[in-house]
């Protein structure tokens, strides 16, 4: 199993009127191909800060992040724009869709970006619609940004995250606003996805969530405190164990 994303030594520091915050302070770790990896902690700790800083999405301070084997911070922009696009999928909070697109237009936008996606429009178009099929969200295709709910809007974040066929998800608490139902059912598409071979990392505050995951991350003031390989959940029997076994772990490192 290849690495897919190795992160070295990253440190990250904002600077706010002269004061110095060191959110992420010299954090090691590898994600391997076909990872379904939670990065959990306490608010503010600093889960959503590294997200955006190994996705290249925000600059780092110190150390390095390689994605595919590739150091990010000898890409220029151009490069890395092209790397997040073709490489990458992203649910985030702030799911940056389009107001005055339609729900499929906003999903297939990735991919009519892609100089490296060669489908016509037609096919682009086609494989957008199967997306929101498989994902029970077809009935909104043509609607606006504005007349979707909250777990239909996720789930075309989650389409257009799709549309390039990336390597590897980063998603940004991608359940946190839905009710449990909506969130079973997200959950429930990315591990689908994970299993066909995207890689995943998320940030979550949700033990339910995280014991989906393969891997659960927890940082503590910038700094990785603890990391726990729960292997991959193979039946809905085994959750509510799972949830059991990591609350306990989650209880030791202080949640
Ligand atoms: N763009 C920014 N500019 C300045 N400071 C920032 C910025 N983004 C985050 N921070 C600061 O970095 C620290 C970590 O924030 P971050 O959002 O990564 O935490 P988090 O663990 O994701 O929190 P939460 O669970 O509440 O979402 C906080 O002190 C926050 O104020």
């Amino acid at each position: 199993m290849g690495n897919v994303l190795e992160v070295k030594d990253l440190c990250k520091t904002y600077i706010i009127n002269k004061r110095q915050n060191n959110v992420l302070k010299n954090v090691n770790f590898t994600v391997h191909d076909g990872e379904m990896v939670a990065v959990m902690g306490p608010s503010g700790s600093g889960k959503s800060t590294l997200l955006y800083t190994v996705s290249g999405m925000d600059d780092i301070t110190a150390g390095k992040v390689f994605f595919g084997g590739r150091d990010m911070s000898g890409l220029s922009e151009k490069e890395l724009a092209d790397m997040r696009l073709d490489e990458m999928g992203f649910i985030f909070q702030q799911m940056y869709m389009l107001k005055n697109l339609t729900v499929l237009d906003n999903i297939i936008l990735p991919a009519c970006q892609s100089k490296k996606n060669k489908a016509g429009k037609k096919e682009k178009v086609q494989y957008g619609q199967d997306l929101m099929r498989k994902l029970g969200i077809i009935e909104v295709a043509d609607n606006d940004i504005n007349e979707v709910s909250g777990g239909q809007l996720q789930r075309a974040c989650i389409c257009r995250s799709l549309m390039n066929h990336p390597r590897m998800i980063f998603a940004d608490e991608p359940t946190g606003a839905l009710n449990r139902t909506s969130s079973d059912e997200v959950m429930q598409e990315l591990m689908k996805i994970n299993d066909e071979g995207t890689t995943v990392m998320l940030v979550t505050h949700d033990v339910k969530v995280a014991a989906k995951c393969t891997r659960v991350m927890y940082i503590v003031d910038g700094s990785i405190k603890g990391e726990y390989k729960i292997g991959r959940c193979e039946n809905a029997g085994q959750l509510r164990e799972r949830e059991r076994i990591l609350n306990n772990w989650l209880m030791e490192l202080g949640w």
